[in-house]
């Protein structure tokens, strides 16, 4: 094996396409697009106390959430590259209250529909910790060459060609499977590439982390209190008690529990009824990661992937990880509620 051999993220993608003869090369062409519209996302962050992209836009957005100028800044890059590469016909975005259409003669050819969260973990922007970006690819419903509906946005999980998320931390990965597996790539910013550095990443069965906002503790459904004692009482056999982390970006969250083992959780809360991180753009994607890498990712009692969607924004509560901790934690909800 060539210690020095560099697999770039274009090879990969291409040999990726190579298996399967059908493919045309849409998805290689908006995937590459992706990582593009990624490296000048990561070239603001890295550098964001220097420049003007700190802080509020002065604007809300469809949440109801202060617009921080990245949130924007992101937003606005990834509509651009991704409108710029022909395959998609349309984009949803957690900035955007309603899907975006491409209506010129090329975006209506494309075959896919594009969801994402353009910047994760905004409320950790101004304090230099680490953020992401999250993408979900559908193949539309919709015929090619008229306009995209919102049929093309409302599919189940399942039905994803492919997902990922960008970490912009202490290195800058992107992750992102088509139903193959899941891959890890590193940007070497002296070569501009993302080179594969994490290869057919699994998750281990088991974890010692557990990672859920305390300070909401009081707000907890009972049977998500229980698992929490459980994760702090002592037990040896089973490794406990867990180390609890919790960073505030759900990218950065994920991408520890899915390297060490862990159970990241996002309960309904009495100020969030229906949870608080959105179904079609944070927990579908993120779902389908975790699901390749051999865990588990539910509502609790569901599995996420398989909830139909039933507008744009909804949000859906999240118990995503290794797949016998979220076993344990689905357990303790059916017995305590
Ligand atoms: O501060 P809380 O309530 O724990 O919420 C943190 C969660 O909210 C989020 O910041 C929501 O995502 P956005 O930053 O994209 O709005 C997640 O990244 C994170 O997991
Ligand atoms: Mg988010
Ligand atoms: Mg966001």
């Amino acid at each position: 094996m060539n210690p020095f051999k560099v697999t770039t993220l274009n090879e990969f993608i291409l040999n990726s396409q190579a298996q399967f003869p059908d493919a045309e090369g849409d998805l290689t062409h908006l995937l590459h697009h992706v990582g593009t519209a990624a490296k000048i996302v990561n070239r603001e962050v890295n550098k964001a106390g220097l420049v003007d992209i700190l802080g509020e836009m002065g604007t809300s957005n469809i949440q109801g959430e202060d617009q921080k100028k990245l949130d924007v800044f992101a937003n606005d890059h990834f509509i651009n590259s991704l409108h710029s590469c022909g395959e998609v016909c349309a984009i949803a975005s957690e900035e955007n209250e309603s899907f975006i259409l491409f209506d010129d003669d090329v975006a209506r050819k494309g075959k896919y529909v594009f969801l994402m969260d353009p910047l994760d973990g905004s409320s950790n922007i101004d304090v230099n910790v680490s953020i992401g970006t999250i993408f979900s690819i559908y193949k539309r419903k919709s015929p090619i060459g008229e306009k995209a509906t919102m049929d093309d946005f409302l599919q189940p999980g399942t039905e994803q060609v492919a997902a990922g998320y960008i970490l912009y931390g202490s290195s800058t990965m992107l992750v992102y499977t088509t139903g193959q597996g899941i891959n890890g790539f590193t940007l070497d910013p002296s070569i501009g590439e993302y080179c594969l550095s994490n290869t057919l990443i699994k998750t281990p069965e088991n974890g010692t982390i557990y990672s859920i906002n305390e300070g909401n503790y009081l707000k907890f459904p009972a049977g998500v209190k229980q698992y929490i004692k459980y994760c702090q009482e002592k037990d040896e056999k089973s490794h406990r008690p867990y180390s609890s982390r919790y960073i505030g970006s759900l990218v950065s969250d994920i991408h520890r529990n899915l390297l060490k083992g862990g159970i990241f959780m996002y309960p309904v809360i009495d100020n969030a009824p229906h949870g608080k991180l959105r179904l079609l753009y944070e927990c579908n994607p993120i779902a389908f990661i975790i699901e390749q890498a051999g865990g588990r990712a539910t509502d609790g009692k569901n599995r996420i992937m398989e909830t139909k969607p039933l507008s744009l924004h909804q949000r859906t509560p999240f118990f995503c990880g290794s797949s016998n901790m979220v076993n344990k934690v689905e357990e303790f909800i059916q017995v305590f509620g």
